[in-house]
């Protein structure tokens, strides 16, 4: 985890792992018993409704031998009871075992749902830098198709398997009725089926985790390809994406080959098995019938009960190294599972007081902070790490960083590309957390709970996201209480309001994914008035104005440092236009990490070889001479 890799030990996201990182079955029942919920007992239920499969299995043996001994004695009446007991018998078990199968399948759907719910929920609650380094569709992967094969597992082991080893003991039981040497000799052959799925276990679950991740690439691909359709047509580069896909889906190829292969070879060891049983224990009773040694109506039902034997021997060995195949999915979904988070504490809704106006110290400070990203912080690259043991430490970008908001003041941050800036901004709108020392906002320190922490303020970064939905479903989301007045008061500090008006449908107008249908300068406005609307003690700005035209960014600048002012609320600006920021009340110029320079426009002006000078000089030099050769 970033940060935490040269940090404190105490860190309170660290917390134990909910399952080993390559699962065993013992470990995965449990746990996908307990997501079971209140549908336990109905999963019991079609678990024995499915049952019925076996014992129409099982009685049609039962049925042959009575039915030619009955024949051998000539009782006919008994033959005809028999034939009806046997049809009706047969058709109660049908329709309670399809009972049994809607019942299985809606509770696993149920579990699926929970499972993939939990996940989701751990993956939204996985500290920024970690869910950022992750590919949204790697994500997806494990959060819906990984999942899926590993809550099948409970149907496969519960019912498939289940099913065939009950049949399997039934059917040896009642050899043993028959014929006990020949049902010994069977039941202590039958391990051989079993073989070799267990033999080649290993090699399964990681053909079976290594196809999960090949399809995730391919997933990728195909989001990277659709989401950049403007890049790819720009740069005439649609052959480069094809060609990318192909080659995935080639290695994607090979490892369903190779996987089939493996899956082939476990398929013929267990039916070759399977058949010699079966085929060996033929001629056993067939001789043992010619000798003498056992009855008509019991040869029949050997004969029967050898397949009853030789499918579920066949499944037994199919089924296993499925599951193993599994267990390399659930090693996906145990990096979601075991991922640490960030750090939360139950909110006391009532005691949360996000309304500006509310709080007494509208303030944020970082203490002594020190951060740094890792480079392995996604959750592929993770894995690839703890695979290869890998534990370099990621030098701090922060080191020792001290800053302070102070109530009701306007402070901005400048300095060059990469410098630190957003890092420091979204450490201090608890969106990052600190290594060591701490970062506190109105009080609330973000390392202790971070949901409390964000209560306090209000961030609109570079690139600001907008929902699938109307402009006013997007600007609701920050206060959805809030009034028709106060909305439009918000759209109108953001100079929102006039645009938004003139659209047909006004706020109703339902945007286009990722808010495509507006301009980069109409998306920041309505961030800037999300944020507004929400209306909390401290705001932070990340270059959250850089699309907007001189004019417009005055305006807004204006409007806010007049609203901030009303409110007593706190403002932190981030800006590469010095413009923007020439006004605040403290300017900190930040270089690699550190601040080198601290004061107002004024007094940092008049510094000699200082950072801000030179930055100033660079924008009215690149005005000037805009200027000359207009
Ligand atoms: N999620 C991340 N994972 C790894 N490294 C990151 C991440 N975000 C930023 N960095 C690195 O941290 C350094 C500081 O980045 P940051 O975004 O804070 O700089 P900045 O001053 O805001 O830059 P800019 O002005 O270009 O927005 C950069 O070297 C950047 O590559």
């Amino acid at each position: 985890m970033a940060g935490h890799r040269y940090g404190r030990e105490d860190c309170p996201m660290k917390q134990a792992p909910r399952i080993s990182a390559t699962p065993r079955i013992r470990e995965l029942i449990p746990l996908l018993w307990s997501r079971l919920g209140n549908s336990r007992m109905l999963f019991i239920l079609a678990i024995l409704l499915c049952l019925t499969d076996m014992v129409i299995h099982l009685i049609i043996p039962m049925m042959m031998e009575f039915y030619f001994d009955f024949l051998e004695t000539g009782e006919l009446v008994k033959v005809k009871y028999l034939l009806i007991g046997f049809n009706v018998a047969l058709l109660a078990l049908t329709v309670l075992g399809l009972i049994g199968h809607y019942l299985k399948q809606n509770q696993i759907s149920i579990l699926h749902r929970n499972v993939a719910l939990e996940l989701a929920d751990h993956a939204q609650r996985l500290p920024l830098e970690k869910a950022q380094a992750s590919h949204s569709a790697d994500l997806q992967q494990r959060i819906y198709w990984d999942s899926n094969k590993v809550t099948s597992l409970l149907a496969t082991i519960f019912n498939s398997m289940g099913t065939q080893i009950l049949m399997l003991f039934f059917a040896c039981i009642y050899m043993f009725t028959l014929q006990w040497q020949v049902a010994l000799g069977v039941l202590l052959l039958m391990p051989l089926c079993l073989l070799g799925s267990h033999l080649l276990r290993n090699r399964l679950m990681n053909i079976g985790k290594r196809v999960a991740d090949q399809e995730s690439v391919m997933k990728q691909c195909q989001q990277d390809a659709l989401q950049s359709m403007d890049m790819l047509r720009a740069f005439d580069v649609q052959d480069w994406m094809s060609e990318r896909f192909v080659r995935e889906r080639k290695k994607l190829n090979k490892l369903y080959m190779r996987r089939m292969w493996w899956q082939l070879l476990v398929q013929t060891l267990s039916d070759t098995s399977a058949l010699l049983i079966a085929w060996g224990t033929i001629l056993v009773v067939a001789w043992l019938a010619v000798e003498g040694k056992i009855h008509i109506g019991a040869l029949m039902a050997f004969f029967i009960l050898i397949w009853r034997v030789y499918g579920p021997l066949l499944s037994l060995g199919k089924l296993w190294g499925e599951i193993q195949e599994s267990k390399g999915a659930a090693i996906r979904i145990a990096s979601i599972w075991n991922a640490e988070k960030e750090p939360e504490r139950e909110l006391d809704k009532e005691s949360v007081m996000p309304a500006a106006g509310a709080v007494q110290e509208a303030s944020l400070t970082w203490h002594n902070v020190s951060f740094g990203y890792d480079e392995h912080a996604g959750i592929q690259e993770a894995e690839k790490q703890a695979a290869e043991e890998d534990n370099t430490p990621s030098p701090p970008l922060l080191d020792q960083f001290r800053l302070s908001l102070k109530p009701a003041s306007f402070m901005a941050i400048v300095g060059s590309s990469g410098s630190g800036k957003s890092t420091v901004a979204k450490l201090g709108a608890g969106l990052l957390f600190p290594a060591s020392g701490t970062v506190e906002v109105c009080g609330a320190a973000t390392m202790e709970s971070a949901e409390q922490a964000r209560q306090y303020v209000s961030y609109v970064p570079q690139r600001p996201y907008l929902y699938a939905g109307s402009i006013r479903d997007n600007l609701l989301l920050a206060k959805p209480e809030a009034s028709e007045a106060e909305l439009i008061e918000a759209a109108t500090i953001a100079e929102a309001h006039t645009f938004i008006h003139e659209l047909p449908d006004g706020y109703h107008t339902v945007m286009s994914e990722h808010g495509n249908s507006l301009s980069g300068g109409q998306k920041q406005r309505l961030a800037i008035a999300r944020a507004v609307l929400a209306d909390r003690p401290v705001w932070i700005f990340d270059e959250a104005t850089s699309a907007l035209d001189l004019e417009t960014e005055r305006k807004v600048m204006e409007a806010i440092l007049k609203r901030a002012k009303e409110r007593g609320s706190a403002v932190l600006v981030i800006a590469h236009r010095l413009t923007t920021v020439q006004e605040a009340d403290t300017i900190v110029a930040m270089e690699n990490g550190s601040i080198v320079e601290t004061g107002t426009h004024a007094e940092l002006l008049h510094r000699e070889d200082g950072l801000y000078r030179s930055l100033w000089r660079q924008m009215d030099g690149s005005r000037e001479t805009a200027l000359h050769s207009a």
